[in-house]
């Protein structure tokens, strides 16, 4: 039988690509750069699978792919789809929940740490041959330990996080979500709070809903104001969940003490982006999952994926 035709617009571990090339008749696309929106659209024209990480699987491309059945990004997050178009051409799209929780979890207590330490801040200090004996309170940062975390988005990385917050740092957790879920509050002994109180609470506030419609800066000015001057805001979900202006005025002014961000509303961040020269501010290039092990495990869960959606055998994770 002859396989079908799936492109990748990312180069594979050669262990997934022989995994691919098994089950299906497979093309790369074989640059470490971004694949330029035109060639990508070149290529769609007659696969039936595409794996992607974050190009937009929109009307535009949909309309070129007469024979695409299914999209399969690498990654949890699937704001890059639009699902109602893709049901409307019936194609399937999938994503790679669970194999990265702990590892995004890992990088959020990291920004937290690195936020309420400010290690990026006195690392680059003590590099410059700035380090001088004597009083060192310009140097103090924060506890985080016994301190209240506060977790908007309860779902598999909120509770990832909750987990270590609780466990590894004692600090009293609650969290914000659509839903409540009260399993999860009896088993790690955390508190559900209304959005109001989380942020006029929380001494650690984490954002890590996904971007929609609805959660579209949903941390903004408003939000910034309700929140105590000495905490410490994380976001590692998507830069367009939070009004970045909104966040460069409350650290301009003092509303809240630091930031520690692995996404922003642009990416990769102009240069300018004045979140970049302040010291408060923590700033990651959206690294969340990014070790080696997760993004193999995240390409490999990708893969077959595509491969139980092409083939009809077997489960897959869809969006
Ligand atoms: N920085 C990085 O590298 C990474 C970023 N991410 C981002 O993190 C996101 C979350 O991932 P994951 O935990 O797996 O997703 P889940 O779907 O498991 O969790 C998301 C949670 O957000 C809640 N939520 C959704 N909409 C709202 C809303 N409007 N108000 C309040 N709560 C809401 C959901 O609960 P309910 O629907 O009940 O409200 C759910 O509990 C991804 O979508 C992605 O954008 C993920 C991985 C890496
Ligand atoms: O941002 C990363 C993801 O997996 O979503």
């Amino acid at each position: 039988m002859t396989k079908q035709k799936v492109f990748s617009e990312k180069q594979l571990p050669q262990n997934i690509q022989s995994y691919l090339e098994e089950h299906v008749d497979l093309k790369v696309w074989d640059k470490s750069t971004q694949m330029p929106r035109e060639l990508l659209l070149k290529e769609i024209k007659d696969v039936q699978g595409l794996i992607t990480t974050g190009s937009a699987i929109n009307e535009e491309l949909l309309q070129q792919a007469p024979e695409l059945k299914a999209v399969s990004t690498i990654s949890v997050g699937y704001n890059h789809f639009d699902t109602e178009a893709m049901r409307k051409y019936k194609v399937i799209g999938t994503h790679t929940p669970y194999v990265l929780d702990d590892t995004v979890a890992d990088l959020v207590m990291a920004l937290m740490l690195s936020a309420a330490r400010r290690i990026p801040e006195l690392d680059a200090m003590t590099k410059r041959g700035e380090w001088k004996k004597g009083d060192d309170n310009p140097r103090f940062g924060v506890d985080v330990h016994h301190k209240k975390l506060g977790i908007i988005g309860m779902g598999r990385i909120g509770e990832t996080i909750a987990k270590r917050g609780k466990n590894g740092f004692d600090m009293e957790v609650s969290y914000f979500n659509r839903s409540r879920k009260p399993e999860v509050e009896e088993k790690l002994h955390i508190e559900y709070k209304s959005k109001d109180d989380l942020l006029s609470e929380s001494d650690f506030i984490v954002l890590m809903v996904p971007l929609s419609p609805e959660t579209k800066h949903f941390i903004g000015e408003k939000e910034f104001k309700q929140m105590k001057n000495s905490a410490i805001f994380i976001n590692a979900s998507r830069g367009q969940t939070v009004d970045e202006q909104a966040m460069i005025e409350a650290l301009q002014k003092g509303e809240i003490l630091a930031a520690g961000l692995d996404v922003f509303e642009q990416e990769p961040v102009e240069p300018t982006n004045p979140l970049l020269t302040m010291k408060n501010v923590v700033t990651l290039p959206h690294i969340g999952s990014a070790t080696a092990e997760t993004r193999n495990a995240m390409a490999m869960l990708a893969a077959k994926n595509l491969v139980a959606a092409l083939t009809g055998k077997g489960t897959y994770y869809s969006v």
